[in-house]
């Protein structure tokens, strides 16, 4: 399925339905330090650990990782936040089955060692490190951390203050936000999330190729281009004709049996002098462009279409077709002064694809208000009615009916000019094909960005579209 995302507070609310229902607190607990305990052990299994343990759940998992840890002979000194004695509940049971000695969380600082657990706090606090946990985030080092780095805050993925750095995190039943947005996820490092026993449900997930494999297009054996859907896409003027031919390009690359690029008069000779396979038709007014979406499944607008009262009203006519319309760049920026009368247009099968700077002309302070970019986005959807892609380096894709889907499955190398239009392209053309527009945009930020990964350093935006076969042939289980 991918992996769910629940907050820090979901999370007690699913343990305390659990724990209510007659499971005992202590055994998740231990269940928690044991995953805790293999997890490091697994993957960094060289030298002497140093368990640093916080007053309450976190630093409990500590003291079961590191009596764990022991048992597979590992070289391991605890050090903790509060006496011993001062434990209470599940943390004190913890405590009591770690034999060895508890010494001040002081005298870590100093203390030799070749990988740091940090079991200080989990992704629920509330205040930011101060003293000795603050001194012991900010020394560096190689850290391993539980359920999330402590210091920063799981629900809205910010560093409260001091935090830990780690290598890897792992957590329990399903990801925080803070394992994947922004600037939480850098802290992270490699996450996994074990089960303990407390089921989760939640309308957000990771994108992983689990989630749409079952919806991904595919050209029937006895298909022909026009089952596959018609994609077309309107570009600027003559002097800004690339970025369509980049979404146009990726769409037919997507599986779109037929896209054409919509020219202005004035575009027709440079546009025609770089396409092969992707069409091209003329278009003179808005007129012109509503008749060209009766024979498309999907239009695509904005790229590079000029900030002009033409490009709003060409947007105005696509939304009165039966087409889905993919709005990007331009063709949200022309809205900022009166984003209501585009929401009112919008459709929940249509789809918008802003980076933050053009989120925030439609939307205002929405993206500072939202508790994380994932509540941002679902909120946006919400507003607008339709799907909202915001881009980054954790691009969150939200419907208005609250599902969510956050991909992470990308690369740096992907913040280039033009990138963008490539993913409104693939997008498109799974669209085209008939694929639901969430899983659609969840499928296109997911090939875009393995896309960029296989390309890597020196990435340019016409790069992409050529892994794409290969990307497609594996997610199809076909040989490459
Ligand atoms: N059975 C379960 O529930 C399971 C829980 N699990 C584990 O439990 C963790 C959550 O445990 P938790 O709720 O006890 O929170 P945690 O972060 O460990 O500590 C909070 C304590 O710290 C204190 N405190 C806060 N800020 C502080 C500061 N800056 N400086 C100093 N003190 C500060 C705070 O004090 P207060 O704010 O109340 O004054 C409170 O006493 C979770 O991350 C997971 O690892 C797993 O085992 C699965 C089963
Ligand atoms: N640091 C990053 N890590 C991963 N992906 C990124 C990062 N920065 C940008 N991207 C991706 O690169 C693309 C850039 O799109 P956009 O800003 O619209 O560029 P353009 O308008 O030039 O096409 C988006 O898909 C975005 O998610
Ligand atoms: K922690």
């Amino acid at each position: 399925m991918g992996r769910p995302i629940i907050t820090p507070q979901e999370m007690v609310a699913a343990e305390q339905a659990v724990f209510k229902a007659g499971t005992n607190s202590f055994d998740v607990m231990t269940r928690a330090g044991t995953a805790v305990a293999e997890f490091l052990h697994a993957r960094w299994p060289e030298g002497k650990v140093q368990v640093l343990c916080g007053p309450g759940g976190n630093g409990g998992d500590g003291f079961i990782a590191a009596a764990r840890l022991a048992k597979l002979w590992r070289d391991v000194e605890v050090f903790c936040l509060v006496e011993k004695s001062a434990l209470t509940g599940d943390a004190a049971k913890a405590a009591a089955l770690w034999e060895g000695e508890v010494q001040p969380l002081e005298q870590a600082l100093e203390a030799p060692h070749a990988i740091v657990l940090d079991a200080l706090f989990g992704g629920g606090l509330s205040r930011p490190l101060e003293g000795i946990a603050a001194a012991l985030a900010e020394r560096g080092g190689r850290v391993v951390s539980v359920d999330v780095p402590s210091g920063i805050d799981g629900l809205t993925a910010k560093p409260l203050g001091p935090c830990f750095r780690a290598e890897g995190t792992i957590t329990f039943a399903g990801l925080r936000p803070a394992h994947l947005l922004q600037p939480g996820a850098s802290y992270c490092g490699l996450v996994a999330a074990a089960d303990i026993g407390i089921p989760v449900q939640s309308q957000a997930f990771e994108n992983s190729p689990m989630l749409w494999a079952g919806v991904m297009p595919r050209p029937g054996e006895d298909g022909y281009k026009h089952q596959r859907g018609h994609l077309k896409v309107v570009s600027g003027p003559a002097s800004a004709t690339g970025a369509a031919r980049l979404s146009a390009t990726a769409g037919l690359r997507a599986g779109a049996g037929l896209v054409t690029v919509m020219s202005p008069p004035g575009a027709m000779t440079v546009n025609a002098s770089h396409l092969t396979a992707v069409m091209l038709q003329v278009f003179d007014g808005a007129g012109d462009l509503e008749t060209a979406a009766k024979q498309a499944q999907v239009m695509v607008i904005g790229p590079a279409a000029g900030i002009t009262p033409a490009t709003r009203a060409n947007v105005e006519a696509l939304l009165k077709s039966n087409a889905r319309i993919l709005l990007d760049a331009d063709a949200l920026t022309v809205f900022d002064s009166a984003p209501a009368s585009l929401f009112k247009r919008l459709r929940p099968h249509d789809i918008m694809t802003p980076h933050m700077g053009e989120f925030k002309r439609l939307f205002g302070d929405l993206a500072d208000t939202a508790v994380n970019k994932i509540e941002v986005a679902r909120k946006a959807a919400q507003t607008a009615g339709c799907v909202v892609l915001l881009k980054g380096a954790d691009t969150v894709i939200a419907a208005p009916d609250g599902r969510a889907i956050v991909n992470t499955h990308a690369t740096p190398w992907l913040a280039t000019a033009g990138a963008g239009d490539v993913l409104a392209g693939l997008i498109a053309g799974f669209m085209a094909q008939g694929m639901p527009t969430l899983e659609a945009a969840a499928m296109g930020a997911w090939v875009h960005g393995e896309a960029g990964r296989r390309v890597g350093a020196g990435l340019i935006s016409e790069d992409l579209e050529r892994h794409v076969p290969d990307i497609l042939s594996a997610l199809h289980g076909e040989i490459a």
